[in-house]
């Protein structure tokens, strides 16, 4: 098809978008349980969903039922605990690998001792996956930044991720870049150009998959990223997921009517 031909096609570019959970729909708060999640927020994906078949993703660090129970009723395709969690556009699970939650457990309660010692650190411990937060104990960073690394001693499957004042533990080969190609694969995502938003370090491997798909990643915020676009904060990835589905909604009219 020539340059010309494109421009003249009446078929919409047809997007398939991911998106991270904190620091990107929402702003960071002092602990996990503290975010401000807006009661329109559920309304504003359940809309873009709509408008982009069904096409549209959270792949988050975070597991599967915090993201539901933050956007209750909505139940959207959502990656947890780092792709570690799956859940496909058909509402099916992936199933989780025994040896990640065998690992992910006794990575836990490795950390258990020194979060009992400092009340102000959080451990999460998720399906597959530990968070180690430090963000009310910044002090405390190279302590939890060493019993990480000492429980992972034999679990030479796991590998460490830095994140916003935290040392999360996951399996190795596990990604966000992983959950986004395994959605890609499937329906209502295959065959389109993906868009993944993020704002952190453990969002790179998504950005570079979203890229090697042939679409676009979108940064949130300053540091080094492989992400083609950047987006200055939480306002701005709200305004532009509205801007998205109301482009998706014209150009579906604009068919209908033509
Ligand atoms: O992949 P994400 O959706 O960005 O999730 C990454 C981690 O986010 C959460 O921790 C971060 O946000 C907290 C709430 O704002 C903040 O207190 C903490 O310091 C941040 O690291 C979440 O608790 C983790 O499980 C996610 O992996």
């Amino acid at each position: 098809m020539s340059e010309l031909d494109h421009a003249a096609s009446p078929f919409p570019t047809r997007l398939a978008i991911f998106t991270d959970f904190d620091g990107t729909l929402v702003e960071i708060a002092e602990s996990p349980d503290d975010i401000d999640v807006p009661v329109s927020l559920a309304h504003q994906l359940e809309r873009a969903a709509r408008e982009f078949d069904s096409a549209f993703a959270v792949i988050t660090g975070r597991e599967i039922e915090d993201i539901d129970r933050y956007l209750a009723p909505l139940l959207l395709p959502v990656a947890g605990a780092h792709g570690t969690q799956r859940r496909r556009a058909d509402g099916t699970l992936e199933p989780i690998d025994p040896a990640a939650l065998i690992g992910s457990e006794f990575i836990a309660q490795a950390v258990a001792p020194l979060v009992m010692a400092n009340p102000s650190l959080i451990v999460e411990a998720k399906e597959g996956a530990v968070a180690l937060h430090f963000r009310q104990a910044p002090e405390l960073e190279a302590e939890c930044l060493m019993i990480m690394q000492e429980a992972l001693q034999d679990l030479p499957d796991f590998t460490l991720v830095p994140g916003k004042m935290v040392i999360e533990a996951r399996p190795r080969g596990v990604t966000k870049g992983t959950a986004l190609r395994a959605f890609m694969a499937e329906e209502p995502f295959v065959g389109r150009t993906p868009i993944f938003i993020g704002d952190d370090t453990t969002d790179e491997d998504a950005f570079l998959a979203a890229q090697d798909l042939g679409g676009i990643g979108i940064k949130l915020g300053a540091g080094d990223t492989a992400a083609r676009m950047r987006i200055a904060d939480v306002a701005s990835v709200h305004a532009l997921i509205q801007g998205l589905g109301d482009i998706a909604a014209r150009e579906r009219e604009d068919i209908i009517h033509h």
